[in-house]
């Protein structure tokens, strides 16, 4: 097969996903994180260069040339390129330095954010950077959730989350509930239309989001999705895996959105699969350690109320973890997968007929690097393409196994699948004609990998011949 295309990949980047900007640090760097990616069969990883809302993050091209930086003290063991994280509306910026970003780094799609307080844009915000993008033939990636509902829902008053110390990790699935993610998506879209943008919802983990998605894309609607392994394998149980509904570790299972509340939604996200609504089938890792206090156990070491009462000296991180319930809302989001994305799918979808080896590839492959502007140096096998190949076990030759975090590359200290049985495991990796991965051993070296300029986005085109309808469309915008 193609080598993977992972376009959702979090390293080196400070995400600010809590309450007054509060985060995690990324447990791996391009060197960890591009090491585990090709341990999974994955040869090529799009990462992410964050705006801040800090003054001196104003400039998009400062972010990048600083994010650039981190990626050259390390190397990456696989070619790489980035997204940029938008999460202020400045128009001299958007105008200045887009087309900069197009043409000296070939980034051509940008992320924005529906929710979190210090990444959010409001919807006017949303509209500026979104014809911006669309000026620049730059993709725009939405992460849809309601931050509004979220906030009200875990707030103090009268007797939400807060208020009734429901903080335990399991409860930051209930600040979520699946129509979070759909009324997002749907204002998305209707934003999306007016000024007729292409988007694309990132990690969509709901029916209830792949059926908004879906019935725009049936009217015609240049709207694409990713979801991604921990929406088909994860349930709101895994965060009660742990001893208890409160045990801590179960913050291990955090991200964001949340997997729905039972397998219901697994079997629409793989119908959306199957059927095309969804375009690509991404990791989002998104590294922290549990271990840590600048990983998941931020979450009770920030939290007040946590490190009251009993002495905590002299107790490790996991001694406290287990007595302590913390607070989701500062539990850094993010799980760890960039090394799993494939032999998941793989196990789960290919090996039990769900889904045919040509859909894996498209979704894997060939559609990430269509949608992102690699194609076809990346995401096919075709003469003149990158001979980057991920070659499986024939059906029986790996005895399945269960997955351990030793197994695994990252630099992360646990696996949300741990435990999970695997029949197939990428058994060479080749990026750019050189073995990189065989039989279990790592052959390729950190400073392998190239930075990527990547061209628009190949899909989405021939969508201006539909007849555009006033009440939602507003093509006035778009005369000079
Ligand atoms: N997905 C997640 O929980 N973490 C990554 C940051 C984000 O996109 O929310
Ligand atoms: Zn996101």
């Amino acid at each position: 097969m193609p080598g993977g295309i992972d376009c959702h990949v979090h390293l080196c980047q400070d995400l600010k996903t809590g309450p007054l900007g509060l985060g995690g640090e990324c447990a791996d760097n391009f060197e960890t994180g591009s090491r585990s990616a090709v341990c999974g069969g994955t040869t090529t990883m799009i990462t992410f260069a964050t705006q801040t809302r800090a003054e001196e993050d104003c400039s998009l091209l400062k972010v990048v040339e600083a994010y650039n930086a981190r990626a050259e003290v390390t190397g990456s063991y696989i070619d790489y390129a980035f997204h940029v994280i938008i999460v202020r509306d400045d128009k001299d910026v958007l105008e200045a330095e887009l087309p900069i970003l197009v043409e000296r780094w070939g980034i051509t799609s940008c992320k924005l954010f529906m929710t979190y307080e210090t990444m959010r844009l409001q919807d006017y915000q949303l509209l500026d950077v979104m014809l911006a993008a669309l000026k620049n033939e730059i993709t725009t990636m939405i992460h849809a959730e309601n931050g509004d509902m979220i906030e009200w829902l875990t707030g103090e008053f009268p007797k939400k989350l807060e208020s009734k110390a429901m903080m335990a990790p399991y409860y930051h699935a209930l600040s979520r509930p699946p129509s979070v993610e759909g009324e997002a998506a749907n204002r998305a879209i209707v934003l999306a239309e007016l000024i007729e943008n292409p988007i694309l919802f990132v990690h969509v983990g709901s029916s209830a989001s792949a059926n908004v998605i879906r019935a725009a894309q049936t009217r015609g609607l240049p709207v694409f999705a990713e979801t991604c392994p921990q929406y088909l394998n994860l349930t709101w149980e895994d965060l009660k895996r742990f001893h208890s509904p409160t045990c801590f570790e179960n913050s291990k299972m955090v991200c964001s959105p949340p997997p729905g509340p039972d397998s219901s939604d697994q079997a629409a996200l793989y119908i959306g699969l199957h059927n095309g609504t969804f375009t690509i089938f991404s990791s989002d890792h998104c590294p922290f350690k549990y271990d840590d206090p600048h990983g998941k156990m931020a979450g009770i070491l920030e939290h007040e109320p946590s490190i009251q009462g009993e002495p905590c000296e002299g107790m490790t991180l996991p001694e406290l973890a287990h007595k302590k319930v913390g607070s989701f809302r500062l539990i850094p989001n993010g799980i760890p997968g960039v090394e799993t994305r494939l032999p998941l799918l793989f196990t789960r979808g290919v090996s039990t007929g769900r889904i045919s080896p040509q859909k894996f590839v498209e979704l894997t492959a060939t559609n990430p690097a269509k949608l992102y502007g690699l194609y076809p140096r990346k995401g096919a096998i075709l003469p003149g393409s990158d001979a980057d190949l991920v070659i499986w076990h024939p059906e029986g030759g790996l005895p399945p196994f269960k997955l351990t975090n030793e197994h695994l590359h990252h630099n992360v200290d646990y696996t949300p699948y741990e435990g999970m049985e695997f029949d197939n495991w990428p058994r060479y990796t080749i990026a750019r004609g050189r073995v990189v991965w065989g039989n279990g051993v790592l052959l390729g070296k950190p400073r392998d990998g190239q930075y990527l300029k990547r061209g628009p986005s190949q899909l989405g085109k021939g969508v201006a011949h539909f007849k555009k309808d006033p009440r939602r469309v507003a093509s006035w915008v778009h005369e000079l």
